[in-house]
């Protein structure tokens, strides 16, 4: 029995990395990460310039989750790329995030990677909650065609999408619309629950100080979204696109309900943010152990497998 898995026609040794935004931020995280039982990485989202992001207290873990309003805090384009360059033939996979503030500093962070020798993977942010005045792209299914069409006119390397969670079918249908009309090596559901409220009852006050406390939901409270997204674009996407899952992903059993629902990586964030790096090792054990108790000897055996009550 085995929890290899292939992506990209490469063998990671299980399906488990960390979502983008945890433990990603600087190269000793990375390679912390790197170092670690995870199958794979991706790095902290990058816009061009470095940003400070928003002021703190900007993520709070909570007993169900975790809140965040980090504000896309990283330290450049330059800085991820450089680091993904420097150690692209010592790592089976990489993932580098990227977006831009703008429009045309998407394209330009787009046309920068394209531009350069990185052979990994990149993964477009299109989901990013929490940058004041900026509305998530991926909501917006114009503007979201409007992006693929040109970055598509020029990006030749391997790109996945970054989602939000969907929460209407009439929305997985149009979004599944327009992606199965490029050349996607991959969809990532989901992205924090945007634009959530955790509030500290004795101080009568809100735990994160942007955006008056509204923040971005990590953890046990989006589990089953997380499951739904990852289940609706399986069974609406071209096979060509595979699926990550992200959300909600604790232990083992997370882990075998999000490649249940066709994940063929799971990604761990809040989890990962509190227990770090040792959780994958945690992770393999108790899915292995689950693939034992039920005579699976792959991860194909059950992937995409969920059944339903007919
Ligand atoms: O606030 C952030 O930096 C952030 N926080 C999130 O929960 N998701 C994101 O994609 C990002 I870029």
């Amino acid at each position: 029995m085995t929890v290899e898995t292939s992506f990209l026609g490469i063998t990671l040794a299980n399906p488990l990395m960390n979502a983008s935004g945890v433990h990603c931020m600087t190269v000793a995280e990375m390679d912390e990460l790197a170092q670690s039982a995870a199958g794979a990485f991706v790095t902290k989202t990058a816009t061009r310039d470095y940003r400070a992001g928003n002021p703190q207290p900007r993520y709070v873990d909570v007993p169900l989750g975790s809140i965040n309003s980090m504000g896309l805090p990283n330290e450049g384009l330059a800085y991820y790329l450089d680091y993904c360059l420097a150690r692209q033939n010592q790592q089976a996979l990489q993932f580098l995030s990227v977006v831009g503030l703008s429009y045309d500093e998407i394209v330009e962070n787009l046309r920068t990677i394209e531009a350069s020798d990185y052979q990994g993977v990149t993964e477009f942010n299109l989901s990013c909650p929490n940058v004041p005045g900026k509305p998530q792209i991926a909501y917006d299914f114009e503007l979201t065609e409007r992006l693929l069409t040109e970055v598509f006119s020029f990006f030749t390397k391997p790109l996945g999408l970054k989602l939000p969670p969907y929460f209407d079918i009439a929305h997985f249908d149009q979004m599944a619309a327009i992606l199965n009309r490029f050349p996607l090596t991959y969809v990532n559901c989901v992205n924090s629950i945007g634009n959530g409220l955790y509030i500290d009852v004795d101080k009568e006050q809100v735990v994160i100080k942007p955006k008056g406390g509204f923040g971005g939901l990590g953890g046990d409270y989006i589990k089953p979204t997380a499951l739904a997204n990852v289940r609706a674009f399986h069974q609406r996407l071209n096979p060509s696109i595979k699926i990550i899952g992200t959300g909600g992903v604790r232990t083992g059993q997370d882990v075998f309900e999000h490649i249940l629902c066709g994940a063929s990586l799971v990604q761990v964030g809040t989890a990962l943010h509190q227990e770090g790096v040792g959780i994958f090792e945690r992770l393999v054990a108790e899915l292995e152990a689950i693939m034992e108790a039920k005579g699976y000897t792959c991860l194909e055996d059950f992937q995409g497998k969920l059944r339903e009550i007919n």
